[in-house]
């Protein structure tokens, strides 16, 4: 059974059509990478598979159960950053990651260990009685991903988790993402780094105007040239449906 499981997912916003028949399984054990221009759809695919959103279709399944199902203990084994990542800008940094692992049920006992686990690995430790409010745009970031894996989830779901992170923190997020799968947990991660996709992930799935049109090798040779061959075949073969109609 797949950690994720996305089945015919379609969304509108308003008269706009965002996501077309989405297919896409998360295994346990690896990162899988969504890759895209910008305006392709990964956010939405994402909101739509953490419940944020209602598509308009399809289904999606966490663990085998459908997310409108999914009680507290299955939210529990959930880490996800989407968009800004949420702090309690008033709380400090410890207390954010405390907070975090609390919604997310880890008993009282443990949650201060936990917090102080990330702080470590996030190197976030000259920072832990600072208020969130008053830290760097990336410092926060570390902070935001930090909340997603205070809880040691077993599906993290990241919407471009590198995008304000320094290459110190990069390497960070890679080590803890990779550490993390080893364990049997499940990654989705969607980014525009291709380079550094391919370092992370088993399987990279290219969106395109709201369709999955494929997926990209990550140890190929020129990921790029074969990205943009990949998004070049999938317009081609629009318009020449378009001109069919
Ligand atoms: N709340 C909204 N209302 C209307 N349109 C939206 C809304 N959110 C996103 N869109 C539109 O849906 C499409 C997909 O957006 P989405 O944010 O999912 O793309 P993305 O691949 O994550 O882009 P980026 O790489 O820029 O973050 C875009 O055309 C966007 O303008």
């Amino acid at each position: 059974m797949s950690a994720l499981q996305i089945r015919h997912l379609a969304h509108r916003y308003g008269n706009t059509a965002v996501l077309h028949d989405v297919d896409l399984s998360i295994a346990r054990g690896e990162v899988h990478a969504l890759v895209g221009f910008n305006g392709a759809g990964k956010s939405t695919l994402m909101r739509a598979a953490l419940g944020m959103i209602r598509p308009d279709g399809g289904v999606v399944r966490i663990d085998g159960v459908e997310v409108a199902h999914l009680d507290n203990a299955g939210w529990g084994r959930v880490g996800h950053l989407i968009d800004t990542p949420f702090v309690y800008p008033e709380l400090t940094v410890r207390e954010n990651l405390w907070a975090a692992a609390r919604l997310h049920g880890v008993p009282a006992a443990a949650a201060g260990a936990r917090a102080d686990r990330v702080l470590a690995d996030l190197e976030l430790g000259q920072w832990a009685e600072r208020r969130a409010s008053t830290l760097s745009q990336g410092n926060r970031q570390r902070v935001g991903l930090g909340s997603a894996l205070v809880h040691g989830p077993r599906l993290l779901v990241l919407d471009e988790p590198t995008s304000t992170l320094d290459p110190a923190g990069v390497l960070l997020l890679r080590e803890l993402l990779l550490a993390r799968v080893a364990t049997g947990a499940a990654a989705l991660v969607s980014s525009h780094h291709l380079d550094e996709v391919a370092r992370i992930a088993a399987r990279v799935s290219v969106i395109h105007d709201g369709t999955i049109v494929g997926e990209l090798d990550p140890h190929g040779v020129d990921l790029e040239r074969a990205f943009f061959a990949m998004v070049h075949a999938a317009d081609e073969e629009a318009r020449r449906v378009e001109t069919l109609r």
